[in-house]
């Protein structure tokens, strides 16, 4: 579980975070929607370790990430916006790499590759060299490296930024599939239809604070609207730097 308190964070005049609380559950996809400039990337930031918070927590399955960061993180994976790849390494090899970088060894290595290459999927590709590989192939290599230390929680910003139609729709089974198997996933979008499509709990944010929290049905009903992007609207106030 990730469980936000009190998160505040100002940039010079900027508060980009204003006592920010929220969780996200095990076994679920949690969304985090607001405008650019909400603080969704803020938030994100220190949750793995990169930003210190002025004030509040934000714990990962009850680590706090500015206090013990290291531990922190191996209970996460980041997945990357870019799909840097080693054109001459086979898929296999490059989790394998990241999986080292993340001082795993031996036997328990050779495992967790393997696990996670059967987990999303990807045996028919494992064993080729990346070069050539399309979008939404580099895309799962990309979510194998993030997740070879079998770490209980995933982190997305902005994850279809970019994407083709397949990807997406790759990327979003394959987040169906690590949610069935118990992922806690925290995912940040300004695009409703994603968060619409994917999530079972959403975060409307705006100007650093919780708006709402619901899922798609209860945030709705919470507004009396009956199209999610029309909840959305009523919620924000706007609909200026939220994408349909
Ligand atoms: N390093 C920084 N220095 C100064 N201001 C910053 C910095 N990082 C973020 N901000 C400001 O904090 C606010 C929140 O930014 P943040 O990137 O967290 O928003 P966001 O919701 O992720 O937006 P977007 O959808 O555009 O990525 C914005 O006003 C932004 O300009």
């Amino acid at each position: 579980m990730i469980d936000v308190q009190q998160l505040s964070k100002s940039f010079k005049t900027v508060k980009a975070l204003d006592e920010l609380s929220f969780t996200a559950a095990d076994g679920e996809i949690t969304g985090l929607l607001g405008p650019n400039g909400a603080g969704k990337t803020t938030c994100l930031r220190i949750i793995y370790g990169l930003l210190k918070a002025d004030t509040g927590t934000a714990k990962i399955q009850g680590i706090n990430a500015s206090v013990e960061p290291i531990e922190a993180r191996k209970q996460l994976g980041i997945f990357p916006d870019k799909f840097g790849l080693y054109e001459r390494l086979t898929a296999r090899e490059q989790v394998r790499y990241f999986g080292e970088l993340q001082g795993l060894t031996g036997a328990k290595l050779t495992n967790s590759v393997s696990e996670v290459i059967e987990r999303l999927k990807m045996n028919d590709i494992a064993d080729r060299r990346s070069a050539g590989f399309s979008q939404g192939q580099r895309m799962k290599v990309a979510l194998a490296q993030a997740m070879v230390h079998q770490p209980g929680h995933l982190i997305l910003d902005e994850p279809s930024r970019g994407l083709d139609v397949m990807s997406t729709r790759i990327l979003r089974d394959m987040l169906r599939e690590l949610r069935a198997q118990g992922t806690c996933i925290l995912f940040s979008s300004h695009v409703m239809q994603e968060v619409a499509a994917l999530c079972d709990r959403v975060v409307v944010m705006a100007k650093g604070k919780v708006a709402a929290v619901g899922s798609p049905t209860e945030l709705c009903e919470l507004t009396g609207e009956s199209a999610l992007e029309d909840a959305f609207v009523k919620i924000i106030g706007s609909d200026e730097g939220i994408a349909a």
